[in-house]
This record gives C-alpha cells, sequence and structure tokens, in this order.
C-alpha cells in the first residue's frame, strides 16, 4: 500500500499505549527486514505520533553521565543560572527559570527549569560551517564557568543523538515511498537542539494551568526523548482526547514527530499532543533532543503526501522562521 492510500484508509482509532519498535535490523543488508522496520514506523507516524526505540545502541554510561551533570547544573545557585538566561542570549540559548516558559497557551507557566544548547563540535572551532546557515536562529551556546565538565558530559550525549537521529532519516523515508536518501541533503548542519529538564514534585492539589510542561506539540521534525527510570510524568493525548501515560521503560528512547515533519508530510505523519506532570513526590530528569532540518529548509509538501483528494493543507515556511516562531510564543519574547 501507498502512503496515501494507508492515510486514506486510516481509521482513527484512539491509541492505548506506545508500540516498541525494535531498531536491532536498522542496518540489515535484508531489504524485507528493513522494509518490514519502515512500516512499524509508518504505523506508528500516522496512527500514535509516538513510539518507543529499543536497541538504539547509545551507551547506558554515556546517558548517565549527561544525566548526572544535569542534576549538578540544576542544583547550582540562582544566581549562576540566572547568568546564563535565555533570554539574554541570541538564537534561544541557555537557562530558562521554574514558570519562565509556557507551552500551553491556556496555561500560566510551565513547572520546569531547563538548559538548551544547539550543535557545537566536541573540540570548539572558532568557524563552525556547520552554523553558517542558522538564520534566525543563529546563536552560540552557553556554558557554566562552575562545572568544568558540564559542556563534554552533554555534549557526549548530544552528539551520540544526533547520530541516531540521522540514522531515523532513511526509514522515515522508506515509510513515506521515498528513496532512503531523501533527507540526506536537508539536514547536513544538524539543526538539533538539546534540552536538559528538571522538574520539582508537584505534590497535593495542582493548578492545571500549572503542571511540569503544559499541553502542546514539538516544533521540529522529531523529538527522542530520554526519561528518568522509574518516574511516571510523560502523558499524549489520544483521539479520544484521554491522556494515556507514556511510562519510562528501561533500554529505550521515546520518539515522536513533530510539526515540521507534520507539515512537511501534508499532515500524514502526526504530531502528537503531550504534557508531563511530576506527581511522583521526587525530582524528575528529563533530556530531550529536538531534531530539524537544516533551518534554511523551506518545508514544501512531500510530493507522495499530495493528492487530488489531498492538496496541501500549510503555508510553506522555512524550518528556522517556524522554530523561531514557536520559541517566541513559548518564552514570551
Ligand atoms: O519531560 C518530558 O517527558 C517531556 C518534555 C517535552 O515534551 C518537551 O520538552 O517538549
Ligand atoms: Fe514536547
Amino acid at each position: 500500500m501507498t502512503v496515501l492510500e494507508q492515510a486514506s484508509n486510516l481509521t482513527n482509532t484512539a491509541f492505548s499505549h506506545l508500540p516498541i519498535i525494535d531498531l536491532a535490523n536498522i542496518d540489515s543488508e535484508d531489504p524485507a527486514e528493513r522494509a518490514a522496520l519502515a512500516q512499524a514506523v509508518r504505523d506508528a507516524c500516522m496512527n500514535v505520533g509516538f513510539f518507543y526505540i529499543k536497541n538504539h545502541g547509545i551507551p547506558e554510561h554515556v546517558l548517565y553521565t549527561a544525566y548526572a551533570a544535569s542534576q549538578e547544573f540544576f542544583a547550582l545557585p540562582d544566581t549562576a543560572k540566572a547568568a546564563l538566561d535565555i533570554t539574554s542570549n541570541p538564537g534561544f540559548k541557555g537557562y530558562n527559570g521554574v514558570r519562565a516558559s509556557n507551552n500551553d497557551p491556556s496555561g500560566a507557566g510551565d513547572m520546569h527549569e531547563g538548559f538548551e544548547f544547539g550543535w557545537e563540535e566536541l573540540v570548539p572551532r572558532a568557524r563552525d560551517e556547520k552554523r553558517a546557515h542558522d538564520g534566525p536562529m543563529a546563536g552560540a551556546n552557553v556554558w557554566p564557568q562552575e562545572l568544568p565538565t558540564f559542556r563534554t558530559d552533554v555534549l557526549t550525549y548530544y552528539h551520540h543523538a544526533v547520530n541516531l537521529g540521522k540514522k531515523l532519516f532513511p526509514l522515515f523515508a522508506m515509510a513515506l515511498d521515498l528513496p532512503p536518501h531523501f533527507f540526506d541533503d536537508k539536514t547536513r548542519n544538524s539543526a538539533a537542539i538539546m534540552r536538559v529538564l528538571h522538574y520539582p514534585p508537584q505534590t497535593g492539589p495542582v493548578d492545571d494551568r500549572v503542571i511540569g510542561i503544559g499541553a502542546h506539540t514539538d516544533w521540529e521534525c522529531f523529538t527522542i526523548l530520554w526519561q528518568e527510570p522509574g518516574i511516571q510524568a510523560l502523558q499524549v493525548l489520544n483521539a479520544k482526547q484521554q491522556w494515556v501515560n507514556a511510562p519510562p521503560v528501561p533500554g529505550t528512547f521515546v520518539v515522536n514527530i513533530a510539526d515540521q515533519l507534520s507539515r512537511w508530510t501534508n499532515g500524514v505523519f502526526k504530531s502528537t499532543v503531550h504534557r508531563a506532570i511530576n506527581r511522583s513526590g521526587a525530582e524528575r530528569y528529563s533530556i530531550p533532543l529536538f531534531f530539524g532540518t537544516d533551518y534554511d529548509v523551506r518545508l514544501e509538501p512531500i510530493p507522495t503526501c499530495v493528492s487530488p483528494a489531498r492538496p496541501p493543507q500549510y503555508e510553506v515556511v522555512t524550518a528556522g522562521e517556524y522554530v523561531k516562531a514557536r520559541l517566541q510564543a513559548t518564552y514570551g519574547h
């Protein structure tokens, strides 16, 4: 079945859990195995917009080191974190405090603090060609001077996650009836933003307008999310408007389709609403990587996703313009 045939046959059943996709065959030489994997990805992207991936290949110690570094960062005094405030750096890099962001326009501020950074070589370069095309999103990363290994600890995980993201694009391409390398020349410059997040526990009565992160969709192509083990917080909205829990599953990441890929696929892939509430009583940390296309790519509908019966649904914008507009709305500047 072509991608559009499958899209027009969708029954819109409300999902009750997120599928788990095993990436063990991602490098398989066997076309049948790769096709089966691409079909599983297509089903998940059309029906849910979210899935877990296992056998992703990122070593546990890399994750643990980034996690430990983020705990140290958020334990710094407020003055040290405020010195890196996201509103004083171009290109939305740096720290945002508790309730400084608001992902749900009907909310009153997200109950988390975060720290954002984008592409940077592990060995810094005076002029990084990969950053020369960032346009509206241009701006260097900032790092806490108090923690000498923080930069390396989180950037090491960043590079692993970016490499994993690059391996997912051929699967998305195959799922969309495109040649496997369709996205290669649109993802040369790794427009990928990582955010380390800290959610204080919310106990007792909770104002629904002030939750960990309010209901939202993500803005890039897809997100690869690491969640703190053992703490349920993430919830995903299904077609019946029910919140479905997406608990951490050991050895997996959550992957979700975001707005760029949904717009690019003319709505064939779903960018699904989600939120997080930490009612566990303990601190919670999570680390999303938002993987976009190069910021100068125009999000024109992919040809396999358009037909007379399914005309283009979205205005064409560049990826950078789209992300910047959403960041401005969320951080209020
Ligand atoms: O922390 C989480 O589980 C979700 C974070 C999230 O949705 C986001 O940062 O966009
Ligand atoms: Fe999100």
